[in-house]
C-alpha cells in the first residue's frame, strides 16, 4: 500500500491539475476560460490558474489528515480549518476575488474520500463517502451571510453544502454518466463539454440565481438543454454572448465539474504492491 506522503501529492496533483483543465475548457458560457473572462470582469484565466496552485497544499493537507480516519466530526472540522486556510490562500493569491471558494469544499470533501478509500476508488463510492463526511456539522464556521445562503432561502433551492451531503447526485446522475458515454465515441474536450452542460442544465446553482434570479437561472437551464439535444457546440458562443450581456455565471456548475473531471482521473489510477501510477489508455 502506498504511503500517505505519496497518496496525498499525488491527490493535490490531481486535483489542481482539475481545475485547470475546467478553466482551460473553452467556450464556456459566462465563465472565464481561454478565450476571455465571461461574466467576470475581476478574473482573469492566468488569476484562475494562480488560484488554482495556490490550493495544492490546501488539498495535500486535507488528504493526509484523512488517511487514517473514516468519517468522523474530528474530520469534518479539521477540513474545514484546512479549507478556510486555503480560502485565505485563494484570497491572497485573487486579491479577494472568489475563484475557488465552492471548489475547495467540494473537491476537499472528495479529496478526503479518496485518501480515506485509499486504494479502492470507485467514484460513486468516493461520492458517497464525501457526503457522509459533510453530514457532520463544523461548529467552527464563522458566521456569514454568503451569496449562497441568500439564494437558498429566497428561492428554496439546495446549494453547494446540500449537493455534497446529498453524496454530490448532480455528479452521479448526469455530469459522470454523460462524460463516460461521451468518452466512448468522442475525445475529452468534447466529453467535458457534454458533462459541463449537463450540469447546467439540472443544477440549481446559487451563483447563477445570485447574478440572475430564477429567471436567469431557467434561462441558462433551458440553453443548456437545448445544445445538449441539438449537439450544436456552435451555439455556445452566442450563448456566452447573452450570458456576458445578462452577467449570468454558471460558478457551481464549473467547481462540479472540475469535481466530475477530478474523480475520473481518481478512478484511472491504478496500484502496483509498491506504487501509485497514472493507467495510459
Ligand atoms: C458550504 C460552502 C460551500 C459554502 O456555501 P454557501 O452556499 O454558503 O457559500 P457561497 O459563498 O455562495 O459559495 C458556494 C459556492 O459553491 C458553488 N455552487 C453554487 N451552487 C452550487 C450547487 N448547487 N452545487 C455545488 N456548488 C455550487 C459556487 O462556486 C462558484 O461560484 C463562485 C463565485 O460565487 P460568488 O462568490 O457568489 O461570486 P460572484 O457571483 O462573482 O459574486 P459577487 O462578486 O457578485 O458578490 C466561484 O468561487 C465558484 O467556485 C458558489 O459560489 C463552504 O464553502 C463552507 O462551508 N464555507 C464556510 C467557510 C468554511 O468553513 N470553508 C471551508 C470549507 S472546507
Ligand atoms: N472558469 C470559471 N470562471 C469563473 N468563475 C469560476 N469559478 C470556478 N470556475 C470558474
Amino acid at each position: 500500500m502506498q504511503n500517505p506522503h505519496d497518496l496525498s501529492t499525488m491527490l493535490a496533483d490531481l486535483a489542481v491539475e482539475s481545475l485547470i483543465e475546467e478553466v482551460s475548457l473553452t467556450p464556456k458560457p459566462g465563465l472565464v476560460d481561454m478565450i476571455d473572462q465571461g461574466s467576470h470582469n475581476d478574473l482573469t484565466y492566468s488569476l484562475m490558474v494562480d488560484s488554482a496552485k495556490s490550493l495544492h497544499t490546501t488539498f495535500y493537507n486535507m488528504a493526509m489528515v484523512a488517511y487514517n480516519e473514516g468519517p468522523s466530526q474530528f474530520l469534518r472540522e479539521k477540513i474545514g480549518e484546512i479549507g478556510r486556510e486555503g480560502e485565505r490562500r485563494m484570497f491572497q493569491v485573487t486579491k479577494g476575488v472568489n475563484t475557488h471558494k465552492g471548489a475547495i469544499w467540494s473537491l476537499g470533501l472528495l479529496t478526503a474520500a479518496a485518501a480515506i478509500h485509499k486504494g479502492q476508488f470507485d467514484e460513486i463510492a468516493l461520492c458517497y463517502t464525501a457526503g457522509e463526511i459533510a453530514q457532520y456539522e463544523d461548529r467552527f464556521i464563522p458566521h456569514q451571510v454568503t451569496n449562497g445562503i441568500k439564494a437558498i432561502q429566497k428561492y428554496g433551492v439546495h446549494g453547494a453544502k446540500a449537493e455534497a451531503q446529498q453524496a454530490f447526485p448532480h455528479i452521479r446522475k448526469f455530469s459522470l454518466p454523460v462524460f463516460k458515454a461521451t468518452l466512448n465515441t468522442f475525445d475529452e474536450n468534447t466529453a467535458k463539454l457534454y458533462a459541463f452542460l449537463a450540469l447546467m442544465a439540472n443544477l440549481d446553482d446559487t451563483c447563477l440565481l445570485h447574478r440572475g434570479g430564477l429567471e436567469g437561472l431557467q434561462y441558462a437551464k433551458q440553453f443548456a438543454r437545448r445544445i445538449l439535444n441539438t449537439g450544436d457546440f456552435h451555439e455556445l458562443r452566442r450563448m456566452n454572448e447573452q450570458f456576458k450581456e445578462r452577467n449570468l455565471s454558471p460558478g457551481g456548475s464549473a467547481d462540479l465539474l472540475a469535481a466530475t473531471i477530478y474523480l475520473y482521473k481518481i478512478s484511472q489510477l491504478t496500484f502496483s504492491t509498491e506504487e501509485v501510477y497514472v493507467t495510459i489508455n
